[in-house]
């Protein structure tokens, strides 16, 4: 029997709403046992702070510069990431022991895959250091150094989940995270794996509601069910050259800006951003090698009931269903969390993490950094 490793995976993601942390036991391939996971929310304050790091990382060339506020926000998003596991582990009856690695995505900041840079903040060592237990931080890079998106990573971890689903979905199934950026994995009975990111998630939805003073998401997709859709707005978005194009690429925060304030009344506007989420993970999925027989969703965005309905009804129309990936036996918040422990196990193991397939990397590439503790 293979070892199995206890691997905490840590992520914040593109929302930047805070710190989703997961404890999987796993051999890196296709053992996986999730075991508990939780959240730590960002406080305002914070949130303004890692906004502010966004503006400064524009200026950015080399990926190791920090510019601005950068050096100060990396060392206290670290504090903030070693607390959120402390807690973690106090909350769980659980002791760094317990623990053999910690897979740590750090806050994207920047990510230009034409330019080959993709900036993660976050101190590997300083995390270890503060934990007490092993890190593997710092997996994007790699992959661009081999030609990749350096994004997404989660597919290794979805194949894995595939053949491990309580309930099996009808195949080929897509993954769909519906994250502040939306990205999706392709999964057949083959082991065909293929996957990209698919468009804008909740982040236009989320600046939207913000822009209005709505606070910084719309909750239930409340807002967005009163609303109608305008037709203009969505193919606007949709005309994007990211889905026309037929390469592939990875998205930054940057790559779709909200909309004028005015240009919509604030109830349609969700809507159609809600729309947007929804039809761009159609029109990406219009280029897998075949066409999906259903849609496993996590991430936020599955908690929009106009995202979904309007998902559900856009993949009905070509054949598929849509479930709720805590329906299909998953938990739908915390896939991300469980995937970063999982590919720090790959890491630790020399296995690749991303493939041709999933980043466009010129051969199946392993990646990240490790720092004992
Ligand atoms: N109850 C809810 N109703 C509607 N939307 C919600 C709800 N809860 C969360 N969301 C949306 O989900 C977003 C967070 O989703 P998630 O945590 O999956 O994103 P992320 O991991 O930060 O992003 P990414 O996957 O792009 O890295 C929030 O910003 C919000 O827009
Ligand atoms: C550069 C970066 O952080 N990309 C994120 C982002 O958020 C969603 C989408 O864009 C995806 O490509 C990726 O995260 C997921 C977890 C991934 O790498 O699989």
């Amino acid at each position: 029997m293979t070892a199995l490793y206890r691997a905490i995976g840590l992520m914040s993601g593109t929302s930047m709403d805070g710190i989703d942390l997961a404890l999987i036991k796993t051999d890196g391939e296709q053992v996986v046992e999730r075991i508990v996971a939780g959240s730590q929310n960002y406080s305002d304050a914070f949130r303004a702070r890692l906004k502010q790091g966004l503006v400064d990382a524009r200026g950015m060339v080399q990926r190791d510069e920090r510019v601005g506020v950068l050096g100060q926000l990396e060392h206290d998003l670290t504090l903030l990431h070693a607390i959120a596991v402390q807690d973690f582990l106090f909350a769980n009856g659980l002791s760094a022991d317990d623990v053999d690695v910690i897979g740590f995505h750090g806050q994207t900041v920047l990510h230009r895959p034409d330019d080959a840079l993709t900036v993660q903040i976050g101190d590997g060592a300083l995390l270890a250091q503060e934990t007490g237990i092993d890190v593997v931080y710092d997996m994007r890079a790699e992959d661009m150094r081999h030609s990749g998106q350096g994004a997404p990573l989660i597919p290794a971890y979805h194949a894995a989940l595939a053949h491990n689903l309580e309930q099996q979905p009808d195949m080929p199934v897509v993954f769909v995270n519906i994250g502040g950026i939306s990205n999706l994995t392709y999964v057949d009975d083959a082991g065909g794996l293929a996957a990209f990111d698919s468009g804008p998630g909740n982040m236009l939805i989320d600046q939207w509601m913000e822009l209005h003073g709505q606070g910084s998401f719309d909750a239930g997709g409340a807002l967005a069910l009163r609303g109608t859709l305008n037709s203009e707005l969505a193919a606007h978005y949709l005309s994007n050259a990211f889905f026309t194009g037929n390469q592939r690429r990875s998205l930054d925060r940057g790559d779709f800006a909200v909309p004028s304030i005015g240009v919509v009344s604030l109830e349609d506007g969700a809507r159609t951003l809600a729309y947007v989420a929804a039809a761009s993970i159609l029109q990406s999925a219009s280029h897998l090698p075949q066409k999906p027989r259903s849609y496993v969703v996590s991430g936020g965005g599955r908690k929009n009931a106009a995202i979904m309905a309007e998902l559900t009804a856009l993949a009905q129309a070509e054949g598929a269903v849509v479930i709720d990936a805590d329906t299909a036996g998953l938990d739908g918040d915390s896939m991300e969390a469980e995937a970063w422990g999982y590919l720090a196990v790959r890491s630790l193991k020399g296995l690749p993490l991303t493939y041709p397939s999933t980043t466009g990397c010129d051969g199946p590439v392993s990646g990240g950094v490790l720092v004992k503790a």
